[in-house]
């Protein structure tokens, strides 16, 4: 394989992302349709779709609990790898990041023969006329706001607004289309609100993103924003915390974060941190310009009759300490999954290797408790200020690399290969949080390397980083999951680069090897990989795009081993057979 073929791979997985957060109980739930009469006790109560979700498979049942409100629920078995949920978001809009590459319909990679750039706005780019014109209805009052937009910015860093901004002026512009009593804006309004629990540390965002909305939609009387359907400036609070509490991370097929989403009937699923379902968008659809961007719910675990469907909405690679935080201060819930109630004695997302080398782990020391010992040999943990300390700047590094990977990428790539070395000599667990992430971030800054000149040294590198990061997420997340197989698909794919300059035989090297033993690695791992994207991507989608990618380089690789294979042959047939001596 080339190394072309590991282009859009994977890039960052640490920017922003969104999730669908929510609010404090199915009590505030400010619905004005299929809103959750909620039960009694945790039993979930069936409840009336009222006409709305379109798109609600007859297999999936919407029921409501007081603990959570509406939630979806499995009517049938459903197995793993199969697809839930497949539907158009109602919005979507691509970080400021990616509108120079994607195009702003169906998010697609620009191809060789370049984008279509808007000539008005001149900020969003289209594959072709058929993307354009699909999304014209409305990019024609997008365009406009946005010439506007730039025409007033003070400095071309602040030309365009974010991408919350935009999607929002997307949703206000659709709704006004489509009138207030359409299906369409029923669903929105139906979203949960919290705009009467709005906590006072994100007053703030809230107050940013409504001038900025108001000043985007250009509004500037209340008849204006009647248009929009809004009776008072409260419904525009009501709109703004309905996309924060239900808005997703628009990914790409390989999981980069590309920029926002809303499904109303998507925001229906419930958190768990070990969810039984993913969100991810494949690329799975034949005609890709009309049906993408395609937001499709994966089971990644076989589904009872009568189980929940859940999904996560914070990144379950990270320590329970920071996901509880994560989703009590985006989303004002306090997570009582499993994982949450009941962690498991050794977490390994956050553990240091026993002092005395026995093999067994010790938990992470903290500020507060100091005495930690290695749960299989006792052994006292005595350096816990120095693992501290390296769990702060490990901390503070990976903060600091995540901001700085696109700006400034060797910068970046500086800090994580400073504290890598320094997290691994406090004996921190592959699997463990800071040290999983830096080794991840690593590892996206080194195959973006490749593609300034891809020498042998820095593959192995990138090889290297590839494994350890695999072996820490497969040890801590289900087979299935879609992290686990894209990183599966990403070691595999590396090891499958054509070698630039293989070591020579009889010089061993440990790992990874060189020649036929590492083509067969390669094989080994895509074909986990391939196991694991039919899952994770869905098995009528083929594993989505990056698992039919896979299962070229399967085909590829095989083909490359059996011509091997027949030149050992060949060779060891054409030794001449020695003669009988006399
Ligand atoms: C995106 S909505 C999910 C659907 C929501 N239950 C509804 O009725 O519209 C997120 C909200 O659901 C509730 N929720 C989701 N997962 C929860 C969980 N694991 N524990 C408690 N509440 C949860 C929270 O109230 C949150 O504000």
């Amino acid at each position: 394989m080339s190394f072309s073929n590991l282009k859009n791979a994977r890039q960052s997985k640490q920017s922003k992302s969104y999730v669908n957060t929510p609010s404090t109980s199915g009590a505030s739930v400010t619905s004005t349709a299929a809103t959750a009469p909620v039960s009694e006790g945790s039993k979930p109560e069936e409840i009336s779709a009222s006409g709305l979700y379109a798109s609600l498979p007859l297999h999936i049942a919407i029921r409501a609990t007081e603990e959570t409100g509406r939630g979806l629920y499995a009517k049938q078995a459903l197995k793993a790898g199969s697809v839930l949920i497949s539907t158009k978001p109602h919005a979507s809009a691509l970080s400021t990041l990616y509108l120079e590459s994607h195009c702003s319909s169906c998010a697609a990679p620009g191809t060789a023969t370049g984008l279509k750039r808007c000539t008005r706005c001149r900020t969003v780019l289209y594959c072709n006329a058929t993307c354009q014109n699909l999304d014209w209805s409305i990019h024609k009052h997008e365009c406009q706001a946005l010439q506007k937009w730039a025409a007033a910015a003070p400095s071309p860093e602040v030309a365009v607004p974010n991408d919350a901004v935009r999607c929002l002026g997307r949703i206000c512009w659709r709704k006004r289309a489509k009138g207030s009593d359409s299906i369409w804006a029923r669903e929105i309004n139906a979203m949960q609100s919290h705009r009467a629990s709005i906590p006072a540390s994100a007053q703030q965002k809230y107050t940013h993103l409504a001038h900025s909305l108001v000043r985007y939609l250009g509004l500037s009387s209340p008849e204006e924003i009647a248009e929009f359907g809004f009776a008072s400036p409260g419904d525009l609070v009501d709109i703004i915390s309905r996309f924060i509490t239900n808005s997703f991370t628009l990914t790409s097929p390989s999981l980069t974060p590309l920029g926002v989403c809303v499904s109303p009937l998507v925001a229906l699923i419930n958190h768990s941190c070990d969810p039984n379902a993913v969100l991810v968008f494949p690329r799975a659809s034949n005609d890709p310009s009309t049906q993408e961007p395609l937001m499709q719910v994966v089971a990644i675990r076989d589904i009872l009759p009568g189980e929940q469907i859940l999904t996560a909405y914070v990144d379950t690679t990270l320590p329970r300490t920071l996901r509880q935080q994560a989703l009590k201060e985006a989303q004002n819930f306090t997570c009582a999954c499993t994982l949450c109630a009941h962690p498991p004695p050794v977490d390994l997302q956050e553990v240091i290797w026993c002092p005395k080398t026995c093999g067994g782990m010790c938990p992470l020391p903290t500020e507060e408790n100091d005495l930690v010992r290695c749960t299989k040999c006792q052994a006292v943990v005595a350096d816990t200020d120095a693992v501290l300390d390296a769990l702060r700047v490990g901390q503070e590094a990976l903060d600091k690399a995540t901001s700085l990977q696109n700006s400034d990428p060797t910068h970046a790539h500086r800090l994580t290969s400073k504290m890598i070395p320094i997290l691994t000599s406090a004996r921190i667990v592959p699997s463990s949080h800071p040290l999983l992430g830096l080794q991840r971030l690593h590892q996206y800054l080194l195959i973006a390397t490749l593609s300034d000149g891809c020498t042998q040294e820095r593959l192995d590198e990138a090889i290297q980083v590839a494994s350890k990061s695999a072996a820490g997420i497969s040890s801590i997340l289900a087979p299935g999951h879609p992290i686990r197989a894209i990183e599966l698909a990403e070691l595999g794919k590396l090891l499958a680069v054509d070698e630039p300059a293989p070591a020579q035989p009889g010089r061993p090297q440990d790992f990874p090897p060189s020649g036929p033993a590492r083509l067969k690695m390669a094989l080994d791992t895509l074909i986990r990989a391939r196991a694991e994207l039919l899952i994770a991507f869905g098995g009528v989608n083929e594993g989505g795009q990056v698992g039919r990618e896979v299962r070229e380089s399967i085909v590829a690789l095989e083909k490359e081993l059996g011509v091997w294979k027949q030149g050992i042959k060949n060779a060891i047939e054409d030794i001449p057979k020695p003669t009988k001596s006399r």
